[in-house]
């Protein structure tokens, strides 16, 4: 039985996420690996804390119309507490008595007896409507995007981003797989591990190496011993492409690995192919994370810590990935506040770093070799306008067809390159540009 309540310990891990900025996935990872709670509690709190963050804005605007005051004029602490309120009364379908008053306890637990009186009224006028209901007082007087961003619970500037890359009738439908946290995704390590390692495994549409299983990812012996590891089926289908595509023989590069999965799986498929790989991050602590990842195989790589715009490497690859740091706009379903966080700005300010990023993979290829630019972002800014960008700079680079690496995925090329989406294919929306370099400088 739990010692803790899970509703004061989701609010305390969402004051982190308010209020400190914390991530909400490791905030709430770190406070539950301490938590006294049964195994039901700790499942209401992560969906009191991921459904909530999610969701927030939306919140944000019922709270505000149903308290007829802007959420400025509130407290922090009491604009938590009646966002905990509002996801339980629209979203988990909690008894309205019961919400409300769970609500008003934490109040008095937390901030104190004062405010009481105040979450409870604003909770009650939140139940007092379904969710359906504060939609449509909210999407009123919008316009066309303005209503998909209400219903979608996106902020409206990504819903404009999104306007301009997908057909019309996919909006609604890509907005909503972005409100689903997806399963955890498996991939078996190449020469380490099959599908039959794992128990109760179901293999993944598209990818040969990744994989589903019931549970959580430590539950399987084969993940614990680093024969398979955790990771999206997008970051698997952009390095096998790769992986895939004609090149001479010679090693493989990977500029930007930390935190290391896509460089775990070149190293595997380098090996298979007779090769070696070289990991470069720039970050000491998340080249030590790369070293952990790779460390399953025995040979076949190395790992450095480096800026990848001022090399350390001294000879030329074949094969080189360069998945660039990104605002992370098409992982938005596996990190809730990660939407609402996010600014327009986010998707420019590393524009430089991006180029300069793939100027220098591109230095470091040899003749005919190819290179992955890979963004965890849909937004032309940080995909097309960049590779665009450094091509006008480098006739010795042709863009190739990236979809002809990937047959398998239906429905992924956007011009010559690959963007994938969760709505469409059930991955995080990656994006592969493949380049070849025909005449090195
Ligand atoms: C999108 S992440 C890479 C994810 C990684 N490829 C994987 O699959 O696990 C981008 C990485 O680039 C690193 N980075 C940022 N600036 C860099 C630079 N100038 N040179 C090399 N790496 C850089 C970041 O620290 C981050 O680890």
């Amino acid at each position: 039985m739990s010692r803790e309540n899970p509703r004061r310990v989701a609010f305390d891990v969402l004051r982190q996420v308010t209020g400190e900025d914390a991530y909400a996935n490791l905030a709430l990872a770190k406070r539950l690996a301490t938590a006294d709670l049964d195994p039901r509690d700790a499942g209401l709190v992560t969906e009191l804390v991921s459904g909530t963050c999610r969701l927030m804005g939306t919140y944000d605007r019922i709270i505000a119309a149903a308290a007829g005051r802007k959420l400025g004029s509130f407290q922090p602490a009491v604009v938590d507490l009646l966002r905990l309120a509002a996801h339980q009364l629209l979203t988990m379908q909690v008894k309205k008595y019961a919400a409300v008053a769970a609500t008003v306890d934490l109040a008095r637990a937390t901030v104190g007896q004062r405010v009481t009186g105040l979450v409870n009224a604003v909770s009650r006028r939140i139940g007092a409507r379904t969710m359906d209901e504060w939609l449509n007082q909210l999407a009123a007087k919008q316009d066309r995007i303005g209503a998909l961003a209400i219903r979608g619970h996106h902020p409206r500037w990504i819903v404009e981003a999104y306007a301009d890359l997908l057909p019309a009738d996919e909006l609604e439908a890509a907005l909503a797989a972005n409100n689903v946290s997806p399963h955890p995704t498996l991939v078996l390590r190449p020469s380490l591990a099959r599908i039959d390692d794992l128990v109760g495994a179901t293999a993944t549409r598209f990818s040969p190496f990744g994989a589903t299983a019931p549970g959580t990812p430590a539950d399987q012996a084969t993940v614990r011993d680093g024969r398979a590891g955790v990771q999206d089926e997008g970051s698997q289908l952009v390095a096998w492409a790769l992986s895939r595509t004609e090149a001479p023989s010679g090693p493989w590069l990977d500029t930007c690995a930390g935190p290391g999965g896509k460089a775990a799986l070149l190293a595997g498929l380098a090996r298979e192919a007779g090769s070696w790989l070289l990991a470069s991050e720039a970050q000491e602590h998340r080249a030590r994370l790369v070293r952990s990842a790779l460390a399953a195989y025995p040979d076949g790589w190395q790992a450095i810590t480096a800026d990848g715009t001022r090399p350390a490497w001294d000879r030329a690859f074949s094969r080189i990935m360069v998945d660039v740091p990104c605002s992370g706009l098409g992982a938005l379903r596996r990190r809730p506040e990660s939407r609402w966080r996010r600014t327009p700005d986010d998707v420019t300010s590393l524009g430089d770093l991006q180029r300069l990023l793939l100027h220098s993979a591109l230095d470091a290829a040899v003749d005919g070799a190819v290179v992955a630019y890979v963004t965890c972002s849909p937004h032309r800014a940080e995909t097309t306008a960049v590779v665009d960008d450094v091509l006008a700079a480098r006739p010795e680079v042709t863009r190739l067809r990236a979809a002809d690496a990937l047959p398998e995925v239906p429905d992924c090329a956007v011009g010559d390159d690959v963007q994938l989406w969760p709505h469409r294919h059930g991955t995080d929306a990656m994006f592969l540009s493949l380049l070849r370099v025909t005449s090195p400088r």
